[in-house]
């Protein structure tokens, strides 16, 4: 802390303890300075719009660094630098970077407070909104500080926005010192530094060598109408359909038969073995930091009612009334302002940014299940991963086994969304949507999965879905969201053993009347590309895998290549 202070030079200090107070305070002191603009009371009691800087409105990969001693550590799959280099490139920002501001320590804790798979941390930073944002996201203040004390161990983050200038701006991480440096952004996963930073980049290399698994997945319940309930936990790249699918309401029939979902987390989830040999999830957040663009009340209602109060909403449009606004809200009103606080004008781009932001605690959400707050965790009956893929990839498939499974996740791809700065729609590989989130070398986390399969473990069975299959016209071809929960019944009825499925090259395949599509109209073309199997396009595509894997070199674990060669002789045939 004193070596911090000497460095930075602010020119007060202060501990959050996570009061009411406290948060009242830095409010004010927001809404004084015009950091917070306070919303429509009686629409939208106790939130606030933050606008960003235009410049920093996304997580920004190419200034992501993992700083492992040794480059190989780090894998292809991440830009490297060496630990000292990186210190002294980022030490030299932070030199006197909060002369005339206020240093705020916020100690917090990623999982419920008195949960064993629970880690703590300290992000020392110069934001208030990322303060009040930390206290949405995270358990933070006094409970959390107790534990540091008592655990000794925490992920140390120093954050500065610095002067917001994109060519000073770095996102550091140290896994082997459980350390992270990041300057020169206030935005999301970039400054919220429990969130991408500590709880999937230093907690996936933690997990790694203490045996369990950090995932960029949502987790959900689904309860069926005997009242029993399996937990999915699902890995979609960023935009994707997390949040979406963790606060999925059944479609009307379902709900009638008494299906109900419960919403564990939305973006990320530690899982490790429990006694019974069965992967036991927790989710390490408090709070949901959601895609604002597309939630509406027909996308996404349980989102909708979640944000109604006490939400921080981030580069978002405004109404004449100072409601919030964006694209695909769908509620009758037009904006006014757009999210840079311009006159909105549609020739000038969207009302709300494509990435804009909600930032709300988790307890809000109507299906928020109070199994989120069980030490113990939920136990996985299902791991999906799915992308966003207009062509070839089927509504759903499922892996053989463990290890046909981690090809599946290993193999992913997805076309890139505005959650991270540069272009949008490219189809690029993001396995297990970990790409920007790994700590280390994806070929040691395949072989890290692979782990898994050992004597006595009971493992989920693994799935693929694509909600986002596009037909001739260019339209989805699956009406999604609620409907998702036709898939997840399938993928059930699979685990018990009791859903038909017909054996493909790439895994079961529904049969055509396995899964309940009662009230769906699909047209024949729809049918053919969601429930088909294109041989001579999967064969292209596993050599396109076979050559992403080998860019691992030998690193690459032999049987996940073995598994890619068994496919690919399959698709040959
Ligand atoms: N067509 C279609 N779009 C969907 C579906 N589910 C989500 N989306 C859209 O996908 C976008 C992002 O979805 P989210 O659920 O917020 O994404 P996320 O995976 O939680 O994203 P991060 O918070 O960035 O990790 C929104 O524009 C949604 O409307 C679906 O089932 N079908
Ligand atoms: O990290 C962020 O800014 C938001 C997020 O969940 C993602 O990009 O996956
Ligand atoms: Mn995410």
């Amino acid at each position: 802390m004193a070596e911090v202070a000497a460095l930075t030079r602010p020119d007060a200090i202060h501990w959050c303890d996570g009061s009411d107070e406290e948060s009242e305070a830095l409010i004010a002191q927001m809404q004084a300075d015009g950091t917070l603009l306070p919303l429509n009371a009686e629409t939208n009691p106790g939130s606030w719009l933050h606008r960003s800087h235009p410049d920093d409105v996304a997580r920004v990969e190419h200034l992501t660094f993992v700083c492992t001693r040794e480059q190989a550590d780090a894998g292809p799959n991440n830009h490297w630098m060496a630990p000292d280099e990186a210190h002294a490139k980022v030490d030299a920002l932070f030199d006197g970077c909060m002369r005339g501001r206020t240093l705020y320590v916020i100690p917090y804790c990623m999982g419920p407070i008195d949960s064993p798979l629970s880690r703590c941390g300290v992000e020392i930073t110069d934001s208030p909104y990322v303060v009040a944002n930390m206290r949405l996201m995270t358990r933070m203040g006094a409970d959390a500080l107790a534990r540091i004390e008592r655990e000794g161990a925490f992920v140390k983050g120093l954050h500065s926005i610095g002067e917001l200038d994109p060519e000073r701006r770095f996102i550091m991480h140290f896994p082997e010192e459980l350390t992270i440096k990041s300057y020169g952004s206030g935005y999301g996963g970039n400054a919220l530094l429990g969130k991408k930073c500590h709880a999937l980049r230093i907690a996936s290399f933690q997990a790694r060598n203490e045996g369990w698994l950090a995932e960029h997945m949502l987790i959900v319940g689904i309860e069926n109408p005997q009242g029993e309930t399996h937990y999915v936990a699902a890995a979609f790249p960023s935009a994707c359909g997390k949040t979406n699918l963790a606060m999925l309401i059944p479609p009307e029939g379902y709900r009638r038969d008494g299906w109900k979902v419960w919403t564990v987390g939305d973006d990320i989830c530690w899982m490790r073995p429990g006694a019974d040999g069965r992967l036991y999830a927790i989710n390490p957040e408090a709070g949901y930091f959601g895609v604002a663009p597309g939630t509406s009340a027909k996308s996404n209602p349980n989102a909708l009612e979640t944000i109604r109060k006490n939400t921080i909403f981030t580069n978002v449009g405004l109404t004449a009334d100072e409601q919030p606004w964006w694209e695909g809200l769908d509620n009758g009103q037009q904006p006014a302002t757009d999210w840079r606080g311009n006159a909105y004008d549609p020739d000038q781009g969207p009302a709300a940014h494509p990435n804009a932001r909600f930032t709300v605690s988790a307890k809000q959400c109507p299906s928020w299940s109070p199994m989120a707050e069980d030490p113990q965790g939920v136990p996985i009956s299902a791991i999906v991963f799915g992308g966003r893929r207009a062509s070839l990839v089927p509504l759903v498939f499922e892996a053989r086994d463990w290890t046909h499974g981690v090809l599946v996740g290993a193999a992913m791809g997805s076309e890139t969304t505005a959650a991270a700065t540069g272009a949008v729609g490219v189809m690029r590989r993001d396995p297990m949507a970990m790409k920007p989130f790994c700590g280390y070398n994806f070929a040691d986390y395949f072989g890290h999965w692979l782990s898994f399969d050992k004597t006595g473990a009971k493992l989920p069975k693994v799935f693929h879905v694509n909600w986002f299959r596009k037909g001739d016209d260019g339209k989805f071809l699956w009406p999604g969201f609620g409907d998702n929960l036709r898939v997840l019944e399938w993928m059930i009825g699979r685990v018990k053993g009791e859903a038909g499925g017909v054996e493909t090259p790439i895994g079961h395949l529904p049969t055509a009347d396995a899964l309940n599509l009662d009230g769906v109209t699909l047209s024949e073309e729809a049918k053919a590309k969601l429930f088909g199997f294109e041989r001579t396009g999967w064969k292209a595509e596993f050599d396109s895998i076979g050559e992403y894997l080998d860019g691992y070199g030998p690193r690459m674990p032999q049987a996940l290549r073995d598994e890619q060669q068994r496919i690919a002789g399959l698709l040959a045939d």
